[in-house]
């Protein structure tokens, strides 16, 4: 038996961040950046308004106040786009709409709401400072500033500053792509009626969706039967070519059936372990293929499918990507105890939620490794150390979301 910090390490020493790519802003939510990235244009990239209102030359609004007007003529619109130049002679004025270049000439903007408003004459009641509502070209992002580091994990605000610096595409750690195999000839497709003996394929969907909660591309989801014309060490073969990492549920216990364990007997590739936690016990892990793509055997059981993925799997393709692989853990109190199970880390099904007391939790429904209901109602997993056989009422465990489950307020 191997600690489940051994497994992790074999696992998180063996995968590397994939190659960078170069791919559309648009397209790049959620990617580290493997390059820092330069503004190709100033921003704003010209002078312009910042309100709806009339350009000026404040000196001409000296005397203007509330109870005497200064009225000025208006020598035409400049809307936002208009990209014709237009001069201010002092003693006039442009009505001028937000965002739309400031005429030579004029040093500041006065709202409309400080106006009556007029098109071919304006009577201004208030006296600008010059530079008022004005915002001045490069005054944000000078071209050639750098606007992102390398390293920064691009949400939609970094989006944001590369598109209004005219970066069209950046160099990023791409999301690893996956493919999903699940085996175990009970299983059939959710939408087929049962035979007596037969269980739908939950572990597929399941893990396709925890390959997209962490951030991965799932390219495939497939199922490998014992009966299947290629067998499961070609479909590996196969699609290990084509992919960053393969996912497999079922299949590596000590039963007669063990189409994965088989696959890669002796030749060494995936390495078969009994692993000291609970659920999650047989796991396996290597390398396959040319390219040497991270396969990652889970065990067949729902509960201990998705808790091993969270554990060995979620780590890795955070690392792939580039990511720090910090995950949001909190200390909770036990508001109701439990029993774990010695000599193994035990990965509890909690309901995490924030009381008067701070976090709490508490056990969700069965901890069997096929108890579906509890797992549904569950939002994350407490992870008791190997030595505690207990939880107490009371006690505090360290706690880790479910994949894709964010902190309850
Ligand atoms: N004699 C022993 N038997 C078992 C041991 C053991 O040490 N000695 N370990 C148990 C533990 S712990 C686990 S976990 C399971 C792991 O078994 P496998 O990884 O080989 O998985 P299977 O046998 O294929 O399936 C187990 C269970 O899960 C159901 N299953 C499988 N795939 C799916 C799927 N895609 N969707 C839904 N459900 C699935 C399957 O029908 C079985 O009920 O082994 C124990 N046995
Ligand atoms: O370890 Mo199995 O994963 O207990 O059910």
């Amino acid at each position: 038996m191997i600690s489940l910090e051994q497994h992790r390490d074999r696992i998180l020493s063996a995968v590397r961040p994939l190659a960078p790519t170069s791919i559309a802003v648009g397209e790049s939510l959620g990617l580290v950046l493997a390059e820092s990235v330069v503004g190709l244009v100033d921003l704003p990239g010209f002078t312009n308004s910042a309100m709806d209102g009339y350009a000026v030359v404040a000196a001409d609004l000296v005397d203007a106040a509330e109870d005497s007007p200064v009225q000025l003529p208006v020598l035409g619109d400049i809307p936002a786009g208009d990209i014709e130049p237009h001069d201010l002679a002092a003693g006039s004025c442009w009505r001028i709409m937000t965002g739309a270049p400031l005429p030579a000439g004029a040093d500041a903007v006065v709202p409309v709401e400080q106006t009556d408003g007029r098109t071919d004459e304006v009577a201004i009641r208030v006296s600008p400072h010059p530079g008022a509502a004005v915002r001045n070209v490069g005054e944000d992002v000078a071209a050639g500033d750098r606007v992102l580091e390398s390293g920064v994990r691009l949400l939609p605000h970094h989006v944001a500053v590369c598109a209004a610096a005219g970066v069209a595409s950046v160099d990023v750690i791409p999301a690893p792509r996956v493919a999903v195999i699940t085996t175990g000839d009970e299983l059939v497709p959710v939408g087929t009626p049962l035979l007596h003996g037969q269980i739908h394929d939950s572990n597929g969907p399941m893990l396709a969706a925890a390959v997209r909660a962490a951030g991965a591309t799932c390219v495939e989801v497939l199922h490998v039967g014992d009966r299947d014309d290629e067998s499961l060490a070609d479909v590996v073969h196969r699609i290990a070519a084509e992919v960053d990492a393969i996912v497999t549920s079922g299949g590596i216990s000590a039963g007669a059936y063990e189409p994965v364990k088989e696959a890669f007997a002796g030749g060494g590739a995936v390495q078969f372990d009994k692993v000291a936690m609970q659920p999650g016990k047989p796991q396996g892990f290597g390398v396959v293929g040319e390219r040497g793509v991270p396969l990652f055997a889970l065990p067949g059981n729902p509960v201990s499918s998705l808790v091993s993925f969270e554990v060995f799997v979620v780590p890795a393709l955070l690392r792939m990507a580039g990511r720090s692989g910090d995950r949001i853990s909190v200390r909770a109190k036990a508001v109701r105890g439990w029993r774990s199970p010695p000599g193994r880390v035990q990965v509890a099904r909690v309901v995490l939620s924030h009381g008067d007391e701070g976090w709490v939790v508490s056990p969700s429904g069965g901890q069997g490794s096929h108890i579906l209901g509890g797992l549904a109602v569950a939002n994350a997993l407490a992870l008791v150390p190997a030595e505690v056989v207990e939880v107490g009422q009371g006690d505090v465990v360290e706690v880790h979301l479910l994949p894709g489950e964010e902190l309850p307020s």
